[in-house]
């Protein structure tokens, strides 16, 4: 029986294991590299903290997650399909290495995060 999300070090491997699976796929990978350029080893450490604030009221990330993608969608168009693939490489990664209600919790916020972060860069800069 697989184990729930318990600490900084369990979102650390959820990243990676996301991240692998994002960064294999050249439907999407290109933002992260060519257009974004990141670097991972500061970008992780970033990511546990949203995810440690989300999942565990850490209050370690207090910057707003909306406006990264904002400039990125400005660079290159984030389209439908890519949050759908985030999403779902997402989803994947937490049911091959999580049960129980953090992960429960993951899942939901990340499906919610990710609808109101579509809506408010792609739809509402289309109408401007
Ligand atoms: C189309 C889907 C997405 C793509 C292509 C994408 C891509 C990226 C890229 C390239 C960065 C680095 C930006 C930079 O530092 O210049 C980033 C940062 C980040 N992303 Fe995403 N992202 C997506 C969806 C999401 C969603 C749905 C969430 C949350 C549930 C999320 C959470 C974050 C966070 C927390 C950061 C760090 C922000 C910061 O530096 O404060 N991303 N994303």
């Amino acid at each position: 029986m697989k184990q729930d999300i318990r600490n900084r070090e369990d979102i650390r491997l959820l990243m990676e294991r996301f991240y692998d699976k994002l960064l294999a796929d050249e439907s999407i990978s290109y933002l992260f590299t060519d257009v974004a350029k990141i670097n991972l080893d500061e970008h992780f450490p970033v990511l546990v903290d949203f995810w440690d604030s989300i999942l565990f009221q850490a209050d370690t990330y207090q910057k707003n997650a909306m406006k990264p993608h904002v400039d990125l969608h400005q660079q290159s168009p984030l389209q439908a399909h890519h949050f759908k693939t985030w999403l779902g490489y997402f989803i994947a990664t937490v049911n091959e290495l999580f049960e129980g209600e953090k992960a429960e919790l993951a899942r939901q916020r990340a499906t919610s995060i990710a609808t109101v972060m579509q809506i408010k860069v792609i739809e509402m800069k289309n109408k401007l």
